[in-house]
């Protein structure tokens, strides 16, 4: 296993109620078969890209790869793999199960998502994605300038940040979004736990009118029985008699956080979301959110697949994840405009609100022969 470095500056920053994401530092893994005691042939190639917060620390990420490095005998790395706590360190995991997925994919002549769909015994693989657009927090006008750009780009979703301004202001914000684009765009708001359980069902009474896709994590990530209340009370009829949320559908409530801290089990278990956002960085390993997509669509919850603004290498893994769930609803996956440089060309643009799914062995072919 080889590891290299990385740190990649965002075109500007991405704002959020958590804050700002301005750098994204993270190592490629690669796998070399021939240091490999294990029957793998192919080289592959993964990603770490650790965001503190929805995963572990960069120091945390290196610590535990450069261990694995240090301590391997003739165990081979599916062995190593193993070793890595998802839970702990799941951007780590990531870089691993990417690696040798790809080996393994290649090795096969298959596409990742060929791969990962046989392993999970899933139909054959779309060839494109649905993708959103991903629109930070920003004053009224900012934000209705980016939404008509993204429309006027092909997108019809659009996905806002919130939560960093009073609601009043938000609501403002979204509002002046849904009179400016057509009524077929779709808007997603996420809040990134930015909300008290009196604020979030304030919003979801308020933001009921405009017919929001979904309202991402109003409350804090530990917050899941919150939220598990936010939609029972929503669904119970228990409304305000100052708003018309009596007459509109109720807000579809999506969990990200919650499901990168407590799981995504715990998440559909308490019946608190009606979507779940999977994060391949924040799960530990495109195998690990496919699982967890899977088992989400068994329990009637709507999967998401998106990225924590990765590089081009976990970006590819991900469309990959959303390829082999079947009939996936649009992703947040259309990041990659997001950075300012890359580790190399990206074989997965946007076209017309989706991203083809690459056709080559592995990941993408021999796109990223650079890097392993
Ligand atoms: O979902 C998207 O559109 C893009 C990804 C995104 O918003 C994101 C990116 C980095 C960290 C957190 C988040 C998030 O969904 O909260
Ligand atoms: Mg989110």
């Amino acid at each position: 296993m080889r590891l290299r470095p990385f740190s990649l500056g965002l075109t500007s920053p991405l704002e959020t109620a958590r804050g700002s994401i301005e750098q994204r530092e993270g190592f490629v893994v690669a796998v070399d078969p021939e240091s490999d005691g294990d029957s793998v042939s192919e080289a592959g190639v993964g990603e770490a890209t650790p965001l503190p917060g929805w995963t572990e620390s960069l120091s945390a990420c290196e610590a535990t790869l450069r261990g694995l490095q240090a301590d391997r005998d003739d165990a081979g790395l599916a062995d190593a793999l193993a070793r890595i706590d998802p839970g702990e360190t799941p951007a780590a995991r990531h870089g691993l199960a990417l690696a040798l997925a790809d080996a393994t994919a290649r090795d096969a002549g298959r596409s990742l998502a060929e791969q990962l769909a046989r392993d999970e015994r899933l139909p054959a693989p779309a060839d494109a994605v649905p993708v959103n657009a991903t629109i930070g927090d920003g004053d009224p006008e900012t934000t209705v300038a980016a939404a008509e750009t993204a429309v006027a780009e092909g997108f019809g979703c659009l996905k806002l940040k919130v939560g960093s301004r009073a609601l009043d202001a938000d609501v403002e914000r979204l509002r002046a979004v849904r009179r400016a684009v057509d009524d077929g765009v779709a808007i997603r708001a996420d809040a990134n736990g930015a909300w008290d359980r009196e604020t979030a069902r304030e919003a979801v009474e308020r933001l009921a009118s405009l017919g929001l896709a979904y309202l991402e994590q109003p409350l804090p990530a530990d917050d899941v029985e919150g939220a598990a209340a936010l939609r029972d009370r929503r669904q119970g009829g228990e409304v305000g008699a100052d708003t018309d949320a009596d007459t509109d559908p109720p807000v579809p409530i999506a969990l990200d956080e919650s499901v990168a801290s407590r799981g995504v089990d715990a998440v559909l278990d308490a019946g608190a979301a009606d979507a779940v956002v999977l994060k391949p960085m924040a799960l530990g390993g495109p195998d690990r959110a496919l699982a967890a997509a899977i088992r989400a669509r068994e329990a009637g919850v709507e999967p998401v697949v998106t990225t924590t603004v990765d590089a081009v290498i976990a970006r590819t893994a991900a469309v990959h994840v959303a390829a082999a769930i079947p009939d996936v609803a649009p992703c947040g996956l259309a990041t990659g405009p997001l950075l300012d440089a890359d580790l190399a060309p990206d074989p997965c643009p946007v076209s017309e609100r989706a991203i083809a799914v690459p056709s080559g062995s592995g990941l993408a072919g021999d796109a990223f022969d650079g890097l392993r």
